[in-house]
């Protein structure tokens, strides 16, 4: 029976989390949409939804889909992942998940904390910083589909739900485990429904992590779920083992980018001295099966070595293909697009596929038909290999959140540096 149920509200965002807890000694399977069966054997399962930016009803809907098959397979424990960056709109969803699924949990209390220190994501006085940003500032505020231009979380989580909003500041997270617990019992016994709790450190989420081992519900980025591992090996609930064991990786090797984050536009442009690389223009080429042809035609006889071929684009060139068809089409005909090329490229063999950015994974995990990830070893923090069952050795895939991963990410994961 799993340990910890968790809920992450996109592809990347899930497999972020997994590899988190297998990193802290918890074996981990990332489940593709609400399963429908019996849960695969591991201490964590993480279901991962494609809910990040569809309308907020949807979203708490399928979260307590998600949520009502943890309870049935017996955890007791749960996890609300999202965005290291908050990535989300006034309607949600983050904000009307988590009040749904406090409510099925019959808790009336949770902490929110997206800091995520090894990608550069903290938070300061309630403030979410990228780097030295703050979050308003930095390549966030002109993301495709939630662009994020307030970087105060008490604010914009107190506008995404009814409930009171508090903080528990950086100096009382520095006092240790027993300070925040009773900082964040004394909001809730005040009426506050969350708290957004500042980290800047692992040493910060590790003390969170302890100070919330009996809350029924944490909800955030992975970085929080650090300390959680812990709480389980406490109570020795958690033997030791090698938590990140995967069959060896075989077959061609290809990566495909839809994220336009500066992170992995950095990445195509450094890809571009090591692997072939084929851009695709879909401001020139709105059309998604021609430009899953396009891709597909370049790929053959370039297969030999891994190849990288990315849509990923400029703010100002995204923004011209949504000014022209709309942001929802724009961001669907790219996904489309690169979820046809994936099945292309596993038809033809590729056996290890790197994918770049949330919404890009979940078009291509669907179009794969993949129901279960079973999480392995890091390339990079948030970034593991995974593998999903299959015929012929079944397939591995890393999905890459848009904003992690060095520069030389897409060659680093076929060893190529
Ligand atoms: N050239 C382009 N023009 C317009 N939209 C694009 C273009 N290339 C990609 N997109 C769309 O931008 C969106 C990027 O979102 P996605 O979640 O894949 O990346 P991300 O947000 O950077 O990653 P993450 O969610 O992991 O942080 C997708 O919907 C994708 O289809
Ligand atoms: O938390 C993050 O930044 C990532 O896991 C993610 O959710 C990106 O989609």
């Amino acid at each position: 029976m799993p340990l910890l149920g968790c809920v992450a509200d996109d592809f990347t965002g899930a497999t972020d989390l997994a590899s988190t807890l297998v990193r802290g000694g918890m074996s981990a399977v990332q489940v593709i949409g609400v399963p429908d069966g019996p849960l695969p054997e591991a201490d964590a399962v993480v279901v991962a939804l494609k809910s990040r930016t569809n309308p907020a009803r949807d979203a708490v809907r399928d979260s307590l889909a998600a949520l009502d098959a943890l309870r049935a397979a017996g955890c007791a424990r749960f996890f609300f992942k999202y965005c290291s960056t908050f990535d989300s709109t006034d309607e949600g969803n983050i904000g009307p998940v988590a009040d749904a699924l406090l409510e099925r949990l019959g808790a009336p209390f949770a902490l929110a904390c997206p800091a995520f220190p090894a990608n550069g994501r903290s938070v300061y006085r309630g403030h979410l910083f990228v780097g030295d940003a703050l979050l308003s500032e930095s390549g966030m505020k002109d993301h495709p589909l939630t662009p994020m231009r307030d970087a105060n979380l008490v604010r914009v989580l107190g506008r995404q739900t009814a409930g009171r909003v508090g903080l528990v500041n950086l100096p009382v997270v520095g006092r240790g485990a027993a300070a925040i617990r009773d900082a964040m019992a004394a909001l809730a016994a005040g009426g506050h429904r969350y708290a957004i709790v500042d980290a800047v450190t692992e040493a910060d989420l590790m003390a969170i992590g302890e100070a919330a081992a009996e809350h029924p519900l944490v909800t955030g980025g992975s970085g929080v779920a650090m300390g959680l591992p812990g709480n389980f090996r406490r109570r020795g609930r958690l033997p030791p083992r090698d938590a990140a064991a995967l069959p060896a990786r075989r077959g061609l090797g290809a990566v495909l980018a839809g994220s336009c984050s500066p992170a992995t536009l950095g990445q195509v442009a450094a890809a571009r001295t090591a692997l072939p690389v084929l851009e695709l223009d879909p401001l020139e080429t709105p059309d998604a099966a021609a430009l899953a042809r396009r891709a597909l035609d370049w790929a053959e006889g370039r297969l030999g070595a891994p190849i990288v071929i990315a849509a990923s684009a400029p703010p100002g060139k995204v923004a011209a293909l949504q000014a022209r068809i709309g942001r929802d089409a724009a961001g669907a005909l790219v996904e489309e697009a690169l979820a046809a090329v994936a099945e292309g490229l596993v038809a033809r063999g590729v056996g290890q596929l790197v994918v770049a950015g949330g919404e890009t994974s979940g078009a291509v995990v669907s179009r794969l038909g993949l129901r279960a990830l079973r999480i392995g070893a890091e390339i990079d923090p948030g970034v593991p290999w995974t593998h999903a069952e299959g015929p012929s050795g079944g397939l591995h895939l890393a999905l890459k959140s848009g904003n992690f991963g060095a520069p030389d990410f897409f060659a680093k994961a076929f060893g190529r540096t």
